[in-house]
């Protein structure tokens, strides 16, 4: 379970004599397997409040915690994947989706059938000895949760990791992230601009204010799973949207 209380962020930055409040107050708690969503106007704080749950960043007030115990430093048991894939570009797919184990374990700690089970079940048979500059922008991306997904990260942290996607690819990954999900049920953090992405995806909305960022509305989202895309056609997918743009822009 994660769980923060009343966390509050704050950059001091050199030539700025007042710190930058990026969050403030905010108190969540997150159970095991739930899949959260985060929206939010630009600039509210999201990366930030994932990067204390990763443990890039610490609160200047308040406390973040897995399972009681306060976030110090990034683990192994919280995986991040970013907008940008971030890929190494002289290693090949294979190399790309072993190199989280290899961080962990040493390169005899790879486990070569678990590199070729995961390129399957990520689509990328054919493409395991090519480089990310061979690839699409959706299979890079793929590549990149197959490499967060290697060390089989009980937590899942993605900061708008279909943000750069078309809306075609964006939408495939949108179903295979559920069916991941599904299986191993990870703990899911996903930051997202798109209201529908987060309604779809998400057990629970959460939605920030403009900065300093705090949590303007805490949506549960009763919608059935397996949850298709033709489910933004419905009457209640609907009403979630509206109750949640009416927060994130107030007439
Ligand atoms: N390392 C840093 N040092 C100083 N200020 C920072 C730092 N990181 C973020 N900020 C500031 O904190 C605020 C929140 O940034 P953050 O990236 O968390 O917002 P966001 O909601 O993820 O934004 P976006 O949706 O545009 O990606 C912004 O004003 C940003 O300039």
């Amino acid at each position: 379970m994660i769980t923060l209380e009343d966390v509050t962020k704050a950059y001091f930055s050199r030539g700025h004599r007042e710190p930058l409040v990026a969050v403030q107050h905010v108190s969540l708690t997150i159970a095991d397997g739930e899949f959260v969503s985060i929206v939010g106007p630009s600039g509210c704080g999201k990366t930030t409040l994932l990067n204390m749950v990763a443990g890039f960043e610490a609160p200047t007030q308040g406390q973040v915690m897995l399972d009681g115990t306060v976030i110090r430093r990034p683990g192994p048991e919280r995986a991040v994947v970013f907008q940008q894939p971030s890929l190494l570009p002289w290693m090949t797919v294979e190399e790309n989706i072993a190199f989280g184990m290899m961080l962990a374990s040493g390169r005899q700690g790879v486990d070569a059938s678990k590199v070729k089970e995961m390129v399957e079940v990520m689509g990328l048979q054919g493409f395991e000895s090519h480089r990310p500059y061979q690839l699409s922008g959706g299979m890079q991306q793929r590549v990149a949760i197959a490499r967060a997904l290697m060390t089989e990260p009980r937590i899942l942290l993605m900061d708008e990791p279909f943000g750069a996607l078309d809306a075609q690819t964006r939408s495939e990954m949108q179903r295979f992230l559920l069916d991941l999900w599904k299986v191993n049920r990870p703990t899911v953090l996903f930051v997202t601009h798109d209201v529908e992405e987060a309604v779809l995806l998400g057990d629970r909305v959460v939605v920030m204010s403009t900065r300093p960022g705090e949590v303007a509305m805490d949506l549960t989202i009763e919608l059935p799973r397996p949850r298709h895309w033709d489910l933004v056609l419905s009457g209640t997918f609907t009403d979630y949207k509206r109750r949640i743009l009416a927060v994130l822009r107030p007439s």
